[in-house]
């Protein structure tokens, strides 16, 4: 998976690392090279007193330092760049991709999660990256190159690079190979800590209406303890792993130091081959530690980049057919025929054999208790969910070979739990058409009995609403939703209990205007009110996911009982209220 991410994405970018290796080997070769010089100094020019060579070699040294300093940090810089294009890349595309899902993946997903994958995860591919720009190419250079030159210095005390090597790989691998399981472990438990902390931060009045706090904060502490604790065993590992990495490193140094003194001694080795031999012998070990740090973000990156293809390789339920159709003969229709659905995972259909059909100009209402399937029923028609079985037809044409974009073009939705977005006014109602000027928002506001208040607030269209809408009541809100909905002048609309945070007489008047406004278009409406559902063309009354009445309110009241008791239970209830 991580390897499938990173050819994917770093695709774009072939000329940026092309330059990074090839900089970073000029930069790794300058490096290998200055020992050797060094060597020369010390063997050909202190030893011998050859001042001129010693300026000679010197200077060549300081070029040399040059271009590797030059070599090193481009390569870096170019490195970087890359890096960051690509985490760039990546989290547009799971955006994207996000964007195209059904709430059937969301909720497979979870937001928490996702927000992780394209946060977190994401970051640690790109620290990968961009460690990878740096080493890949240097650390196996250096040791090869290293040992070469190393051989070449002295030959005699090479065993001790094919000891410490494989000494340190080893002790290295060891503790790596227990880290990968706890990075997984890690990540999943920043997903549950985001979770709890949004789930908390979202309903944080119910939190203290219920005075859940202390539950609430022991639960947090619960998930924060965890995720310190996977990070504490991994932190200790990776503690461990710079001693060990030094102690192997000073255990050989030592080794070369004494073993090449003996050679010294007995006149096989020369005094500069000795420190360059030790200076090689560092280099091998520090690109072997290079290589195993980046073997130590590789698990982590290897995890999150599987989170990462598990989001991007999910199709939406609700894709769209093959040759998707655009243009419609039919305009303002919805039909359902036998439509039936089960939500995944369920044992039993929410909705049975549903078939009604909604005309342009006429309302449709939707009546039944909590719980009947009334949501579930309008998801169908924008594609929240597909139908399991039996067919979901807008404008006469089946929803699912419809181009997305051309349903949702002609649908206006109102959802049951209104959502705005932080802004304006003006820019939450543009979102049904962005085009629409000052005047039809005003329009719009008039219908939905949301000028008043709009005219109050503190400048007009242009006052500030809050992430989801937390600065205006629940009424205020549903209110502006619905002008949001009729500034797109859709040719369905769908009022799903649109109307409940509304009192009465705000509620009658509102669907006096949308009457008067919305003449060619079908409306949908769900509703719990009878009076918000009495005067609509049609009534579709729904039980147990099941249609056990349609018609108009007199029809029902005489042939279908549900309906009748819906009624009774309601007047009963205000005959109760006013008594
Ligand atoms: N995402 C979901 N996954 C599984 N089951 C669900 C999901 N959403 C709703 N349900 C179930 O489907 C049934 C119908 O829910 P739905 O929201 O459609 O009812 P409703 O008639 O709109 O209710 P209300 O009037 O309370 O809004 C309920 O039993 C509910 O538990």
């Amino acid at each position: 998976m991580l390897f499938l991410t990173l050819r994917t994405f770093l695709r774009p970018y072939k000329g940026l690392l092309t330059a990074v290796l090839i900089l970073s080997l000029i930069g790794t070769m300058a490096a290998l090279y200055l020992p050797s010089l060094n060597a020369r100094i010390i063997d050909d020019g202190v030893t011998k007193g050859d001042t001129d060579l010693i300026w000679h070699v010197g200077g060549i040294m300081l070029a040399v330092s040059a271009v590797q300093a030059i070599g090193s940090m481009s390569a870096v810089y170019f490195g970087a760049k890359a890096a960051m294009a690509f985490g760039r890349d990546v989290r547009g595309s799971i955006f994207h991709h996000v964007m195209s899902f059904s709430s059937r993946e969301l909720n497979r997903f979870g937001a928490p999660s996702l927000i992780t994958r394209n946060t977190n995860d994401v970051q640690q591919v790109q620290m990968l990256v961009m460690m990878a720009c740096t080493m890949l190419l240097s650390a196996p250079i250096t040791m090869v190159g290293g040992i070469v030159m190393a051989i070449r210095e002295d030959a005699g005390l090479s065993w001790l690079v094919a000891v410490a090597v494989p000494l340190l790989a080893a002790a290295v691998a060891l503790i790596i190979s227990r880290m990968r399981p706890l990075f997984k472990i890690m990540q999943g438990r920043i997903d549950t800590v985001n979770r709890v902390l949004r789930e908390q931060i979202t309903g944080i009045r119910v939190v203290r209406a219920f005075v859940r706090e202390p539950y609430e904060t022991a639960r947090f502490a619960m998930a924060n303890a965890e995720v310190t604790e996977t990070a504490t065993s991994v932190g200790r590992l990776m503690a461990s792993m710079f001693p060990v990495v030094m102690f192997i490193l000073n255990l050989s140094s030592v080794a070369v130091l004494w073993f090449g003194a003996h050679r010294i001694e007995s006149g096989q080795m020369q005094i500069g081959s000795l420190t360059a031999f030790l200076t090689y012998m560092i280099q091998i070990l520090m690109s072997v530690m290079m290589a195993t740090f980046l073997l130590v973000l590789a698990p982590r990156a290897m995890v999150c980049a599987e989170r990462i293809q598990e989001v991007l390789q999910t199709e939406s339920s609700v894709s769209a057919s093959g040759s998707p159709i655009t243009t419609t003969a039919e305009h303002g229709t919805v039909e359902f025929g036998s439509a039936t659905f089960t939500y995944p995972g369920a044992d039993h259909p929410v909705l049975r054999n549903v078939s009604f059909t909604a005309q342009p100009g006429q309302t449709t209402a939707i009546i039944g208790s909590t719980g009947s399937g009334k949501t579930t029923l309008v998801s169908l028609i924008p594609r929240l969910f597909d139908a399991t079985s039996g067919s979901v037809r807008v404008d006469g044409v089946e929803v699912r070979d419809l181009d997305q974009e051309a349903l949702w073009s002609r649908i206006g939705l109102v959802p049951q739990k209104p959502y705005l977005f932080s802004g304006t006014v003006a820019s939450n109602l543009r979102h049904g058409n962005p085009e629409a000027t000052d005047e039809e928002l005003w329009d719009a506001l008039r219908i939905a009995q949301a000028a008043d208040f709009v005219e109050a607030m503190s400048g007009g269209l242009d006052a500030p609403i809050s992430q989801g809408g937390t600065n205006v009541s629940g009424g205020q809100r549903q209110r502006l939703s619905i002008a949001r909905a009729l500034v797109r002048k859709p040719e369905i609309y769908i009022f799903d209990d649109s109307f409940s945070a509304l009192d009465v007489a705000t509620d009658a008047r509102l669907r006096a205007a949308l009457k008067a406004e919305i003449t060619d278009a079908a409306v949908i409406i769900v509703g719990q009110r009878v009076a918000t559902i009495a005067d609509a063309d049609t009534i579709l009354v729904l039980e147990d996911g099941a249609i056990v009445g349609q018609g108009t309110h007199d029809e029902l009241l005489s042939t279908c009982l549900t309906y009748a008791e819906i009624v009774d239970s309601q007047l009963s209830a205000e005959e109760a209220a006013a008594a």
